[in-house]
């Protein structure tokens, strides 16, 4: 007798049914994580919550810390503590808090004195600790990357980058499955940077929303394991949740011998082998939303606005209001001219730039630097450049450039060559736009403020940012440089070799990773700010006024901006709430026009906003937290960012999903008449001043019963521990790869040596010479 048939399944679909550890019938599912990245800004009030609630790190095998948001890319040559390093105060806090957060819990960290330190989603990949059908979870939107291996691999909120700490699960539910299929060959010129403009061109900024997209069709087959990170980071500028793509040879041979990887061709490794090669979708696999892109239609792309939606070919000009039909589009089309300072017609290359960035965890690989070095060689920047820069993503990437002569390349060219970190991608360090400075950068954002206050980002790949540097103005690198193929198209070696820097005895190993277990227990220490810790407040009936807005896509970086996010608390940032909108640029006063500054949307407990897509962008919590501290305890939108919608649930607050339509109106004609509305979450509705209903509303029973309940995630999670204890054990057995055997092993009873290091070569095979010091 056949065995009963199975519904066929995507490679989503496969990999979250294996990481289930519990389903309720509501659709809550406990999510076992494999995987946990940490880096300084977003893990403080994590931590804190740790202490405060007398917990431990779960797993701390499965987790792995760096600095890169706030460091500075500056010469490390007289680094001797990040204390004594970095300069400017708060960034100097945030990056010393993880140092001893590291140490009291335990956890492998790689500081600003290892070579291995680098972009948070560089090194997981690069050491192999980013394995295929694993589940891998960071405090930051772009962990998305990682889905480049047949991960699922998301961004999460502090609260939750604590229940993971805690737990090392997490409670979701089922996203959709969208299936994105690029076929075709890739034209010169055009790399897998344009394939994703060009995808979120066509689907904009909303497109991927509750989905999680698989990204597959002859085009991405035929890209490297850098290519499709590549790709796979920007599934968070879609919309999406995430961005998978299923293991293949290529996964298959960019992981070999990397440290924390399985041993290559160890029966582990042949086991892990079999089952990545399961993990690809089933031939009938039905998915919820279907695009079709072809090759032919992609040329070199180029934002030109302040929503990575906002893309054309180089070969394009500014568009204007005339080109949108949606009234949404036609407005924020109007504002997106006025903030870049262009002017509707003029031909994108035409435009005149300041500055050229090279880096962030979208094009900061190897590969990236390969490609522009390319374009560049022999050539110099434009005179107009104030600046050009090359961050590559880590220490591992640096090194290996240098070996290859790419670094001189680019500063006999007039680039600047610095250390590894986030830089200009949001410049949280002193790497920053002025005012009204134009640059052309291979990042992923290009919001209002993103590179620095008034600063103008034009969004493109490392070959066009290349080509632009040369000529000074967005270009197109296919007139500088018509024999530049795209890097993506060429199968990877494995030629950035993995190091284990610095380790030459156990001692080592037991000094830079190993921290007492006693250090674990300490005490808790005193603070004020809230935690999960502390449980959360009730949500029943809210009535207040409601500040009406009309923007769509109000991004995370305009709710709080960057400079806000170096607190370690998550208190006090209600006057940073909208700040650029809020005061008048480079001052403290008030900006009149903006509606939190007047009467009587100043007391305003709730917002409403008519435009789609609220809070979409980065994972900061923080965003939550300034709207929480200024006293907006309800937003009402017709959608929002996934990463948005959850951390204001883990905050005790009420995000409503109104689509756009008669109730949506009559909330906001409420809210723009200054009249209180009321928010009844036990009836599900919205009440007007007098008592009158408005409009009805959903919500997920088992959010809605936290926080009508006030209760704590992390307690309710706990309470489950034999069963994460049993999906352990499982894991153990099926899985035996996934405990950490690399540098931190769980049960661990000596020093564990690090295997499988293999000798730098460069990509000609050549063995590097050691040491390269700085
Ligand atoms: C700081 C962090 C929360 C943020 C993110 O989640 O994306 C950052 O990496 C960004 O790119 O804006
Ligand atoms: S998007 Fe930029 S700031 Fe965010 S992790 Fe990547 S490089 Fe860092």
């Amino acid at each position: 007798m056949p065995s009963a048939v199975k519904p066929p399944q995507t490679l989503y679909d496969k990999v979250f049914q294996d990481h289930i550890v519990e389903e309720k019938e509501d659709g809550t599912i406990l999510l076992y994580i494999d995987r946990h990245l940490v880096h300084e800004v977003t893990s403080p009030q994590a931590f804190e919550g740790l202490r405060n609630a007398g917990r431990k790190v779960r797993r701390p095998d499965c987790t792995l810390a760096t600095v890169d948001h706030n460091i500075p890319t500056s010469s490390r040559k007289n680094l001797t503590t990040t204390a004594k390093f970095i300069e400017e105060a708060d960034s100097r806090t945030q990056c010393v808090t993880l140092e001893e957060n590291v140490k009291d819990f335990g956890l492998t960290y790689f500081g600003l004195g290892d070579k291995r330190q680098g972009i948070v989603h560089i090194i997981g990949p690069e050491q192999g600790f980013t394995l295929p059908g694993t589940t891998v979870v960071c405090g930051d939107s772009h962990t998305s990357t990682h889905g480049a291996f047949g991960a699922l691999a998301f961004g999460i909120g502090t609260s939750e980058v604590e229940h993971v700490l805690a737990t090392q699960t997490l409670i979701t539910r089922r996203s959709k499955n969208m299936r994105v299929q690029v076929d075709g060959q890739l034209a010169p010129g055009v790399s897998s940077k344009d394939i994703i403009l060009h995808v979120i061109g066509v689907i904009g900024t909303a497109g991927g929303t509750g989905a999680v997209i698989e990204f597959c069709g002859s085009a991405i087959r035929s890209l490297s394991m850098e290519a499709r990170m590549s790709i796979c980071n920007m599934s968070i500028e879609a919309g999406a949740r995430a961005g998978m793509v299923a293991p293949d040879q290529i996964t298959f041979d960019y992981l070999k011998g990397r440290p924390l990887a399985p041993k290559p061709d160890s029966p582990e490794w042949k086991k892990a082998v079999a089952y990545w090669s399961s993990l690809k979708s089933d031939e009938d696999a039905k998915y919820d939303i279907d695009v079709f892109i072809d090759c032919k239609d992609i040329a070199p792309t180029v934002s030109w606005g302040t929503s990575p939606q906002d893309v054309v070919p180089i070969t394009g000009v500014v568009p204007g209001p005339d080109n949108f039909q949606d009234e949404n589009k036609k407005k924020a089309c109007i504002r997106a001219l006025e903030y870049m300072g262009l002017t509707p017609g003029t031909p994108m290359q035409d435009i005149t730039l300041d500055k050229v960035f090279i880096g962030s965890c979208t094009n900061a690989r190897i590969e990236d630097l390969r490609a522009a070095a390319r374009v560049v060689e022999g050539k110099k920047i434009a005179p107009n450049l104030k600046r050009a820069m090359i961050v590559p993503g880590s220490g591992l990437v640096k090194r290996q450039a240098e070996s290859e002569g790419l670094d001189k390349i680019f500063t006999d060219a007039g680039f600047e060559w610095r250390e590894a970190g986030c830089s200009m991608c949001l410049g949280m360090n002193p790497d920053i736009l002025s005012p009204q400075e134009r640059c052309a950068s291979t990042s992923n954002r290009n919001f209002e403020g993103r590179q620095g206050a008034g600063g103008r980002t034009h969004l493109m790949s490392p070959v066009m940012a290349a080509a632009a540097a040369i000529v000074g103005k967005l270009a197109d690198v296919r007139k500088l440089a018509p024999q530049t193929t795209s890097a993506s198209k060429s199968s990877p070696k494995v030629e950035l070799n993995a190091h284990t820097e610095d380790i030459e005895s156990d001692d080592d190993l037991d000094r830079l990773l190993d921290a007492p277990a006693d250090r674990q227990t300490r005490p808790a220490n005193s603070t004020t700010a809230p935690s999960s810790g502390a449980g959360m407040p009730k949500f029943t009936t809210l009535r207040g006024f409601a500040a009406p807005f009309e923007i769509s896509n109000i991004d995370t970086d305009a709710i709080i901006p960057k400079q806000f996010l170096k607190t370690i608390k998550r208190s006090g940032l209600g006057t940073a709430l909208f700040h650029a909108w809020r005061y008048i640029p480079g001052t403290d006063k008030e900006n009149p026009d903006f509606v939190l500054n007047q009467e009587p949307y100043r007391k305003a407990k709730i917002l409403v906003c008519t435009g789609p897509n609220f809070g979409c962008g980065s994972s900061r919590e923080h965003a939550p937290w300034a709207l929480l501290d200024f006293g907006i305890t309800c937003v009402i939108a017709p959608s929002y960012g996934d990463i948005f919608f959850n951390n204001t649930f883990k905050n005790g607050m009420l995000p409503l999903i109104i689509p756009p339509g008669e109730a949506l109106n009559a909330i906001a004609a409420e809210a723009k008449a200054g009249r209180e509305i009321e928010v009844d979450l036990p009836a599900q509705v919205i009440r007007d001043a007098e008592g009158k209903e408005i409009a009805k509303f959903e919500v997920e029973e088992f959010r809605k019963h936290c926080l009508v309940n006030g209760l704590d995630d992390i307690g309710l999670t706990m309470a489950s521990a034999d069963k994460i204890e049993s999906f352990e054990q499982k894991r153990t057995r099926e899985w035996p790869w996934l405990d950490g055997s690399g540098y931190l092993a769980r049960h661990r009873s000596g020093p564990v040596k690090v295997d499988a290091v293999p000798v730098p070569t460069t990509n000609r095979g050549e063995v590097i010479k050691e040491p390269l010091e700085w």
